[in-house]
């Protein structure tokens, strides 16, 4: 076993394939753009399922299962909503060697195959709030250059519908979801992420407005999509044919019927990616400890050859003690007795498997009553600490917390530090070039924002006639999201937008990124 042979800042995208590869989280299979997920990484998206199902539970939301299969006419239901995205659906044609009359979509989205039976269940408004959510996978066949778990053709994820008698409960849930979204990147993955509003030209076309949380890849300087929420208004259920009658009609009295209002939401394993990219470093993962499949690790130490087996046992015995102190305590606590293997190079195996805390414990340790604890997440030589054993099992949960809240905290100062407030148009692309985001007073119109992404291209990509899906990532800079929370400085009919090619005034701050 070898450890990563490239470096993070050297080269990123051979580190972060590295990184899955030699932390076990993945293997490649013989269809681009698929992935086979091992346990590690299973675990992780299990223990986000079981957190985030737990909090939409309580708001009501029931899990369902609908088919795979979309058919042809169903999913051209309505022209607008499918003809951005027709070139990434995957299609099944034959049964066999038979050839279908009519091809069947493989779901890349359950809207156009939910809504038709949400029109069929929902008569009264009493019916309202409908509230569905699937766990399943996905296919959207993208031809642009595939990673694991950002961009995959078949990805995991939990997709929720939900239905509502009016806008205003449909807005309270949109952002009840997005924070739930943000816990789950602060609270389990220990990454930051930015709250706010897609713009037009960003936004699910097929909704009324877009919600989103942004991460950021400081190794690349690029943002990311973590997560969104949309309150799709009515635009869905006048396409369906989804109303109820209008509650406040007296008895006899004969009013229109309610188109209902409503909101869908999605959550993928992308958010794998993100942890990995934020926390790995050149030793491999790093696993912030709420979701990580081994917590603690004990591995003995200065067991000689001249050892007894008589001691050898005694020491055995002593750790597999220590170890169930911890479970005791609900730590996820395993001990490596492989025989044949010196405690460096298990030491090296649970670092790129990136347990956040390992445990030393030798004929010193047993003596002095400690064992030595080692940090995953700090450098090798500021990692290293004791625990009396007398108090193992509260100072190790602490300390778990520890890295988890240092994990964290390091993210948010370099997300923090790499957002850059600009109004001078000069500084932008520099700043960009300088792995930063960029907040620019803006006027929010997808025309400017489409010059903003040519203007920030760099000149090679323009010209170069490598076809699309070999490129690198683009260059051009794209709106991320209008935060919800805005610094103050615009002043409302008197600043202009940034890009000096636009003449319009700023409507708001917005977030630009070169992106994933
Ligand atoms: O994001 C979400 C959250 C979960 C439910 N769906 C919404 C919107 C999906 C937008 N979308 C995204 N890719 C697609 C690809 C092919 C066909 C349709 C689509 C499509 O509608």
């Amino acid at each position: 076993l070898i450890g990563i042979d490239v470096a993070k800042e050297t080269d990123f995208p051979e580190w972060y394939q590295q990184v899955l590869l030699k932390g076990d989280m993945l293997d490649y299979y013989d269809i681009s753009g698929c992935y086979i997920l091992k346990p590690a990484s299973q675990f992780i998206w299990d223990e986000i399922r079981a957190w985030f199902d737990a909090k939409i539970k309580k708001m009501g939301v029931k899990n369902c299962s609908f088919p795979l299969f979309v058919s042809e006419d169903v999913l051209n239901k309505e022209k607008s909503h499918i003809e951005g995205f027709a070139a990434e659906v995957a299609w099944v044609t034959h049964g066999g060697s038979t050839k279908l009359e009519k091809k069947i979509a493989i779901r890349p989205t359950s809207e156009t195959v939910m809504y038709p039976y949400y029109a069929k269940w929902i008569q009264s408004y009493r019916d309202l709030p409908l509230k569905l959510n699937q766990w399943n996978s996905v296919v959207r066949w993208e031809f642009k250059h595939p990673q694991p778990f950002l961009r995959t053709r078949e990805f995991h994820w939990q997709e929720g519908h939900t239905a509502h008698l009016t806008k205003e409960g449909a807005d309270k849930e949109v952002l009840e979801i997005l924070e739930h979204y943000a816990n789950v990147y602060e609270q389990l993955l220990a990454v930051p992420v930015m709250r706010g509003r897609k713009t037009d030209k960003e936004r699910f076309a097929g909704g009324l407005y877009t919600t989103t949380v942004e991460g950021y890849i400081p190794a690349t300087g690029r943002g990311i999509q973590g997560g969104t929420s949309h309150c799709l208004g009515q635009n869905f259920s006048k396409m369906f044919g989804i109303t109820v009658q209008d509650p406040s009609a007296k008895a006899d009295e004969k009013k229109d019927p309610l188109f209902v209002w409503q909101n869908s939401w999605g959550l993928s394993t992308r958010v794998i990616g993100v942890m990995v990219m934020i926390h790995g470093d050149n030793r491999g993962l790093v696993v912030p400890p709420r979701i990580s499949e081994v917590q603690v690790v004990i591995v003995p130490v200065g067991v000689t050859a001249k050892m007894s087996d008589d001691d050898k046992q005694a020491l055995h015995k002593e750790i597999t003690g220590l170890q169930e102190v911890l479970r005791a305590v609900d730590i996820r606590c395993e001990t490596d007795f492989r025989e044949g293997y010196s405690p460096g190079w298990k030491f090296n195996d649970w670092e790129l498997k990136g347990v956040p805390l390992r445990l030393e414990f030798g004929p010193g340790e047993s003596k002095g009553h400690f064992v030595t604890t080692s940090r995953r997440d700090l450098p090798k030589e500021e990692s290293k600490g004791q625990i009396a054993i007398t108090e193992l099992n509260t100072a190790v949960p602490e300390l778990l917390e520890k890295i988890q809240a240092d994990l964290y905290e390091r993210a948010d100062a370099q997300f923090k530090s790499h957002i850059k407030q600009i109004t001078n148009w000069d500084e932008f692309v520099p700043a960009l070039n300088d792995k930063n985001v960029c907040l620019i007073p803006h006027c929010l119109t997808e025309e400017c924002e489409d010059q903003v992404k040519d203007l920030s291209a760099r000149k090679a990509e323009e010209q170069s006639d490598v076809p699309q899906d070999e490129r690198a990532p683009s260059m051009g800079a794209k709106s991320l999201c209008i935060p919800f929370e805005q610094p103050a400085g615009i002043e409302k009919g008197v600043t202009k937008c940034t890009n000096p090619q636009c003449s319009r005034l700023a409507e708001a701050w917005c977030l630009f990124g070169r992106s994933y």
